[in-house]
């Protein structure tokens, strides 16, 4: 295992500690939650699940975690996701497995939620990973042209063997943004929400109550408060 897979493994080992038999639980999709299902299958925590991917429902399944549909419960404990890039305010972006919009749904719809990373992905500003945003097909080259306009560098996400756009679960596009800095991820957020075809975006802002950075020694932060961008 090399050291980022160690971090990601170790990151999601700690989150178990904020589980608790009976609890309605958000599972998150990607490499560093698949360690979290490895773990919470192997735990004594009679849970159940809320899948956020087709992929982490898959996973499930083989690993006898039992989930719901999120629309057949009324309230979920605790999300556990991993992200692709988090901000000193536990801002972050997250879509890089095209997972983001019922990642959003299921965090939001959380009284708590908790972010598994390894270290590589903490940075002080956002934009190093591209911002990935879900869009409806039809219409889409006229948003890519859009984005260019604005310097959102964007560009649309297809497999690498086929070169087909990749279709989401809920079936849309994704166009990757590389701007390599977000000033503002506010402002950013506030124009990708008033696009029409946008369906949502990567930016999750103050969704996040607490990371666990997996290390040698994990090193958990907590949200503080919610944080604004002053213009
Ligand atoms: O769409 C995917 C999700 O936002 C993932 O949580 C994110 O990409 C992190 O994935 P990984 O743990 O594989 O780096």
């Amino acid at each position: 295992m090399n050291e980022k897979d160690f971090q990601k493994k170790q990151a999601a080992l700690a989150a178990l500690n904020y589980i608790q038999t009976d609890m309605i639980v958000g599972l998150g999709t990607g490499s560093t939650v698949s360690y979290f299902l490895d773990a919470l299958a192997a735990s004594q925590y009679n849970i159940i699940g809320v899948t956020t991917s087709t992929i982490t429902s898959q996973r499930c399944a083989e690993l006898n975690i039992p989930i719901v549909d999120i629309d057949a419960i009324d309230h979920i404990d605790i999300t556990v996701d991993g992200a692709d890039e988090v901000d000193s305010y536990l801002n972050g972006i997250k879509g890089g497995g095209a997972a983001l919009l019922m990642e959003k749904i299921v965090a939001k719809n959380s009284k708590e939620n908790i972010w598994i990373v390894d270290r590589s992905k903490v940075h002080n500003t956002l934009g190093a990973f591209p911002l990935p945003v879900e869009v409806i097909p039809y219409g889409s080259g006229q948003l890519l042209r859009q984005f260019a306009n604005k310097g959102l560098f964007p560009k649309l996400r297809r497999h690498p063997g086929n070169n087909q756009p990749i279709i989401t679960d809920a079936g849309h596009y994704i166009i990757d943004c590389h701007m390599t800095t977000i000033s503002n991820p506010y402002a950013l957020a506030e124009y990708l929400e008033s696009q029409v075809g946008v369906v949502e975006h990567g930016l999750f802002l103050n969704v996040c109550d607490r990371i666990i950075i997996g290390d040698n020694t994990v090193e958990i932060k907590e949200r503080q408060q919610a944080h604004m961008e002053i213009n």
